[in-house]
Formats: structure tokens, C-alpha cells, sequence
């Protein structure tokens, strides 16, 4: 911020010396852009992590800490640990996630960091994805060793599609016998790969985050948190940006349009697509093969569509009554439609705008994904004991089969909602696919 500043200050000052008028644009632009990328270092790849892990463990001591490391090489503003557990309330889709956002850069890149105050909200955010992470730092305290959080977390890290974590088990200045940190090392690996992670590659580092943070025992403290952060950099792996991604335009609307044909408008999700790709069409029943020949955006002609655009397709030889919201215009096999599915769902409390009652399997909410509403059945997976008797709670985080009235096209990691009478009464992704549509 203060080289912005100064830039702009730069800037009134100069604009007001007369003499400089005609020549002051370009200097004045280079402090500015100058100023710009030390301050937001766009350079950079950006990743979104997070520490997770069982309560108490040592979570955002060990953010506090790794701000605190970083700020002394100028990466970083250092954080405390009170500031990061006075996480603000973050009202996500109608629900409340109270988390901590910090960032801080290394070296090759740029970091955002969620640490949540409890583990309610841990599930939520992994579920609603209110705060995506691509990676994650699961704490593990080397006095209690894995807990049941430590596993939930796994679990769900797992689900919501993070592919690589790095483990930094904490507080071993309360440990005196090596041989128990050996133990718990090969414990935490055994749990990885249980959880189908890289059980042996995972980098784990050992230390304490509150030795760090008060500034004490170099060999436990900042040194394991740089070697954690050096873990961060090599380990965990950079998301495939959106543009790299296969192509996937959700319908929102269609239209004739008399000479030129059918047209789709929306926003494509992800992916690139130009004039004469050609595309599916998925769900509601349909797999229509065809070919983009016009794309509009602002009543102007593209030669390209990619991530992030509103825009208008054109669909070659397509009728209007063909298309409707809640298709999707795809790149050719790169998703397939579905009729049922598995799911983490979280389940709103009242306080959230949810129900107020519990509900039990056959419940038929409208379920909302992307562009698409259908309604679906739920039941419990198999091996749920007394599937007919079970309730699902307001505030439950639960596995639940969705069977779909109508196929969409969807994959592993797609994120949905549930919604009965205009609320929505939980959220959802889906974690493994039952039944698609040939
Ligand atoms: N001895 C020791 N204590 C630690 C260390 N790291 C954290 N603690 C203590 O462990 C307790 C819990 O630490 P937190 O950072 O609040 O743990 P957390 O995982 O964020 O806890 P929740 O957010 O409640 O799940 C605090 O009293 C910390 O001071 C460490 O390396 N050594
Ligand atoms: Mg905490």
C-alpha cells in the first residue's frame, strides 16, 4: 500500500508542475506499476491453503507462526495469534463460517491461508467451499498423536478433491523420546495412504509452532517452519488455472434467433472454446453432438470463449426446443451425465436459514447445480445402520445418495445446494459417482 501511495502521491506532484505536463505520463507510470507489483506480487502463482486438523493441535499457533517467519524475510505481515482467532463471521450462501484469511508469499509464490476457529467450521468451509484450498498443512500434535478430527479432516480433504497435503506434526518440545516421534510418523503415513494420499512422499515436518512464535529453539522453531514452507513449494501443486481446463459452458437461457438459429447464453465455467469447436450437449436426458459457429458477448462477434465470459453461443442445426437451462455445453467426453450420485452434505441449522426439523431418507428437496434445479430423492449409502429409522439433524454433516428426477452433468468435486419451499436447507458436494447416463 505505501508504495501505491507514493505513486499516487508522485503523481499529484508532478501533475501539478506545469513544466512537466507533456512529459510526466511516463515516469509516473512506471513508479506506479512498479509500486503495484511489489505490493500484490501478481507474478506470482497464487495457491489457496490451509492448516487443518484435530482441536487444539496447534492450528493457528502455527499460522501466527509461519506470518511470523515470513514477515522477517518480506513475505509476509506477521499475524498474531489473537488477530487470526478473532476470526470475523463470513456469511457464505446463508452460512456462517467464522475463518481467518491470511497471505503471505514465498519465494515462487503467493499464498492465501484459511485457519478456522473450531471444527464445525472446518466442515462447513470444506463443504460449501466457502474458502477453496487447493492444498493443506494438516497439524498434528506429536503428544496425542492422530485423532478422530485428524481423520474427519483427511476424510473430507480428501472429498472435496485437495490432492496433496504436507503434515507438520507440532509440539514436539513436550516430546523427549525420539522413538515417539518416529511412531507417530508412521502412523500419520499409514493414515495418508488409508485416505489415498501419498502416504510415503508426503513431506512431514517436525517442530513446535509455539517455539517459533515466541522466538525460541531455532532447531524446533523457525527452522522446521521454513522447512515446512520449503514442504509447501515443492509439494503441493499449483491448480490447473480454469483456462486449461475442458471446456464447460453452463445454459442459462436460450433463444431463436430467425435466419441464424439457436442461440445459448451464460457463463462459461471453464475452458476455452472458438468459432467451429465442437461440443456436447449433457443432461435432461440428452447427448447432442454439435458445433459452436457463432459466439457473441455485448453484441459483438468473438473468435473465442473462455472462462469467466457471458456470452451467447450459436449451435449449429440445433433446434430451440432442443436446449434449455440446466444443459450443458461441453467439451466432447469430458463429463458425463448423472443420475445418482454420492454426497457430503451439510444440513443448515434454523439460526442459518434452514430447518427446523430433522428430516429421514425419501426426503425430496429441489437440489440447485449450476444452472440446473431438479428434484432429488435422499437416502443413506449402504452400510448406514437403520437406514429407515435414521435422522438427519438441522446442523449435520452427513453422506447422503442423491437420486436425480432428471441426469445433469457433473463430476467428483461439483458443488450443490438443497432447497425445499425457496430456502436452502443444506449444501453439498459430490464425492463419488453411482449412476450416469450412457
Ligand atoms: N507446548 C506447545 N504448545 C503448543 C504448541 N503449539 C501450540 N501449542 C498450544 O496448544 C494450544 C492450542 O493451540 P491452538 O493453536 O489454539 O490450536 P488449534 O489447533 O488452533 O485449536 P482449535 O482452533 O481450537 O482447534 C495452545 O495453548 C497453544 O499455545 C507447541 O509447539 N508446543
Ligand atoms: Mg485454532
Amino acid at each position: 500500500m505505501a508504495l501505491c501511495r507514493a505513486a499516487v502521491g508522485s503523481l499529484a506532484r508532478v501533475s501539478f508542475t506545469p513544466a512537466c505536463r507533456r512529459t510526466w505520463l511516463a515516469p509516473v507510470n512506471l513508479v506506479s506499476r512498479r509500486g503495484y507489483a511489489e505490493v500484490y506480487s501478481r507474478s506470482k502463482p497464487h495457491m489457496n491453503i490451509g492448516t487443518i486438523g484435530h482441536v487444539d493441535h496447534g492450528k493457528t499457533t502455527l499460522t501466527a507462526a509461519i506470518t511470523k517467519i515470513l514477515s522477517t524475510r518480506g513475505g509476509a505481515q506477521f499475524t498474531d495469534y489473537a488477530q487470526i482467532d478473532r476470526a470475523p463471521e463470513e456469511k457464505a450462501r446463508g452460512i456462517t463460517i467464522n475463518s481467518s484469511h491470511v497471505e503471505y508469499e514465498t519465494a515462487t509464490r503467493h499464498y492465501g491461508h484459511i485457519d478456522c476457529p473450531g471444527h464445525a467450521d472446518y466442515i462447513k468451509n470444506m463443504i460449501t467451499g466457502a474458502a477453496q484450498m487447493d492444498g493443506a498443512i494438516i497439524v498434528v500434535s506429536a503428544t496425542d498423536g492422530q485423532m478422530p478430527q485428524t481423520r474427519e479432516h483427511l476424510l473430507l480433504a480428501r472429498q472435496v478433491g485437495i490432492k496433496r497435503l504436507v503434515v507438520f506434526i507440532n509440539k514436539v518440545d513436550q516430546i523427549s523420546d525420539p522413538e515417539m516421534l518416529e511412531l507417530v510418523d508412521m502412523e500419520i503415513r499409514d493414515l495418508l495412504t488409508t485416505y489415498n494420499f501419498d502416504g510415503e512422499n508426503t513431506p512431514i515436518v517436525m517442530g513446535s509452532a509455539l517455539a517459533a512464535l515466541d522466538g525460541r529453539d531455532d532447531d524446533i522453531g523457525a527452522s522446521k517452519i521454513s522447512d515446512l514452507i520449503d514442504a509447501c513449494d515443492s509439494w503441493l501443486e499449483l491448480p490447473a488455472r480454469d483456462l486449461e481446463k475442458p471446456f464447460c459452458l453452463p445454459v442459462e437461457d436460450v433463444f431463436s434467433i430467425s435466419g441464424r438459429g439457436t442461440v445459448a447464453t451464460g457463463r462459461v465455467e471453464r475452458g476455452i472454446a472458438t468459432k467451429g469447436t465442437e461440443v456436447e450437449i449433457i443432461g435432461h436426458g440428452d447427448k447432442i453432438k454439435t458445433t459452436l459457429t457463432g459466439i457473441e458477448m455485448f453484441h459483438k462477434e468473438l473468435e473465442r470463449a473462455e472462462a469467466g465470459d457471458n456470452l451467447g453461443v450459436l449451435l449449429r442445426g440445433l433446434k430451440r426446443e432442443q436446449l434449455s437451462r440446466g444443459h450443458l455445453i461441453i467439451a466432447p467426453g469430458s463429463m458425463k451425465s448423472v443420475k445418482k450420485f454420492q454426497a457430503q452434505v451439510y444440513i443448515l441449522t434454523k439460526d442459518e436459514g434452514g430447518r427446523y426439523t430433522p428430516f429421514m431418507a425419501n426426503y425430496r428437496p429441489q437440489l440447485f447445480m449450476r444452472t440446473a434445479d431438479v428434484t432429488t430423492a435422499l437416502s443413506f449409502p449402504p452400510g448406514t445402520p437403520n437406514p429407515e429409522e435414521k435422522m438427519v439433524m438441522p446442523g449435520d454433516n452427513v453422506e447422503l445418495i442423491c437420486e436425480l428426477t432428471s441426469d445433469l452433468g457433473c463430476e467428483t468435486g461439483t458443488r450443490f445446494t438443497l432447497r425445499e419451499g425457496g430456502r436452502t436447507i443444506g449444501t453439498g458436494i459430490v464425492t463419488k459417482i453411482l449412476e450416469t447416463v450412457a
